[in-house]
């Protein structure tokens, strides 16, 4: 399996975004995470549609908006139009999921819920032919740089079954992204509990930007998350192998 990972701008130099994005999208990135705050759903304020527009020129990659903001609804046709490839929100934040969910598949974009590290996943059991994103905080929402909270390892693995199970039942594909405090040093068990998807702020823009900076980061974070240690399963012989180990120990 190979994992995404979208840096969070959030910790990026923003009075060289353009720069910025187009650095981190050399070094390898598969989206740029775009993090909007409103100092009202979480206390921090940052940037919105108008910053999306203008750094949408400036790279190929996907732009992964997750609103932190309260009302959702009329920010998701502005984001769509400045270039937003994937919108997600927080269950909180909307008072009908399903409408915000199809409204934002109605936009053109990819639709995702974010979960905060206390709501339940139940809240995803009614929507999950709506989602093409479900996204776990592994910090409380608001700011860059807070250390990853282990309790949310099992959280992970739970969504990763629901979603699994989801997928085997014939349902659409839902990516399965983390986001805060994920570090070239803990995205290996991040990875092998079930995220696919990686969003690293400070751990990315924290770097220097010089020579190859964003690249040695990046090539870091992908070798740690790639599950190079083969899982359980794998780990076990082929059933024939297997039958014959039996009647060679009887
Ligand atoms: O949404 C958020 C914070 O609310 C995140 O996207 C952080 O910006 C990730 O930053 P690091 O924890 O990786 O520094």
């Amino acid at each position: 399996m190979s994992i995404r990972i979208a840096p969070s701008i959030l910790s990026a130099d923003f009075a060289r975004l353009g720069a910025e994005v187009r650095a981190i999208e050399a070094a390898g990135a598969d989206l740029v995470h775009f993090d909007v705050m409103d100092n009202h759903y979480v206390p921090n304020l940052t940037i919105g549609p108008l910053v999306c527009e203008a750094i949408r020129p400036h790279v190929k990659i996907g732009i992964d908006v997750h609103l932190m903001v309260e009302p959702v609804d009329a920010l998701i046709p502005l984001f769509a139009k400045a270039g937003a490839n994937l919108i997600c929100f927080h269950p909180e934040a909307s008072r009908h999921v399903d409408r915000t969910l199809q409204l934002i598949r109605d936009h053109g974009c990819k639709a995702g819920l974010a979960f905060n590290p206390a709501t339940p996943l139940a809240l995803m059991d009614h929507v999950m032919d709506r989602l093409d994103l479900v996204l776990l905080m592994s910090v409380n929402p608001g700011f860059g740089g807070q250390k990853f909270i282990a309790s949310t390892l099992p959280k992970l693995a739970e969504a990763r079954r629901r979603i699994d199970a989801h997928m085997a039942a014939g349902g659409q594909p839902i990516w399965l992204e983390v986001d805060g405090g994920v570090k070239v040093d803990n995205i290996g068990e991040i990875v092998a509990a079930g995220a696919d998807t990686l969003v690293a702020g400070s751990a990315v823009f924290g770097a220097p930007d010089n020579d190859g900076g964003y690249h040695t980061v990046m090539k870091q974070l992908r070798k740690n998350g790639s599950p190079h240690a083969p899982s359980l399963r794998e780990s076990l012989p082929p059933e024939g192998v297997r039958s014959q180990l039996g009647a060679a120990r009887r």
